[in-house]
């Protein structure tokens, strides 16, 4: 029996006489003397204790006993936070060292920054939307208020500096930005900054990412040139 029990265990048959001494051996636990060992099929009478766990030829057994840790093999807790010492905005660390915690990494003394008010969206009236804009582009209307695309030098197009006549550079374009004013996310008024000068700056350091020559396309004028001399 405990010959086949191991080479079960190792997998290739054992031959006794060459055992080879690493391989663990089991302890056969003989019944106290004068009990018989019974067999395994027969019924023993009135038994409620539980099974010996593990067994008592389990390898488990073989092994050493587990380490029990006790509190001086165990990683001390970290120290209490001084929360009750906490002035908002002063960092423990740095006011005195020995009460810092180890919760002063999340502990700033920057102020909350304060949302910028340069990109504030405006509500836009009824019948304005971008999908508005864009189906005013395609409609056909005139947009641009010229026969003609021209060459156009800064002194032109600094006349067309007023809300019912704004013209605008993008870019190197010109565009008649007067139909666009109510359609504008931005509002009319941050429009109205570039009017009758180029705005390539102000609207790429605002919106780099929005396509002024796909939006405005229908109310092109001419291209930038530079000053006759
Ligand atoms: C005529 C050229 C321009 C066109 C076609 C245009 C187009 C747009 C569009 C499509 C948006 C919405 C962007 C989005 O939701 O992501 C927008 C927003 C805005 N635009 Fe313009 N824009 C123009 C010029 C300008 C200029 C010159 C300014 C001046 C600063 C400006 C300031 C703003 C602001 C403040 C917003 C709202 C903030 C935001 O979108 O988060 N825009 N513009």
């Amino acid at each position: 029996m405990t010959s086949y029990l191991r080479s079960w265990l190792i997998g290739t048959p054992v031959v006794e006489e060459n055992l080879d001494t690493s391989i663990p051996t089991f302890n056969r636990v003989s019944p106290p003397p004068g009990e018989d060992e019974g067999s395994d099929t027969e019924f023993e009478g009135d038994d409620d204790n539980p099974p010996v766990f593990p067994s008592l030829s389990s390898a488990q057994r073989v092994q050493s006993t587990p380490r029990i840790l006790t509190d001086s093999h165990v990683m001390p807790p970290p120290p209490l936070p001084h929360l009750f010492q906490r002035i908002p905005g002063v960092n423990l660390a740095v006011r005195s060292p020995d009460v810092s915690s180890s919760l002063s990494i999340l502990e700033t003394t920057a102020r909350p920054v304060k949302p910028s008010k340069k990109r504030d969206k405006v509500a836009l009236a009824p019948g304005h939307s971008p999908l508005d804009w864009a189906n005013l582009k395609t409609s056909g209307t005139d947009l641009r208020g010229v026969d003609t695309l021209m060459r156009i030098p800064p002194s032109v197009l600094k006349k067309h500096n007023k809300r019912d006549d704004a013209w605008s550079a993008f870019y190197g374009k010109v565009y008649n930005i007067t139909p666009y004013m109510n359609f504008h996310p931005g509002g009319e008024r941050e429009l109205m900054r570039v009017a009758g000068r180029d705005g390539t700056k102000l609207f790429a350091s605002t919106h780099a990412w929005v396509n002024a020559d796909f939006m405005l396309d229908a109310c092109l004028v001419g291209f930038l040139v530079p000053e006759p001399s």
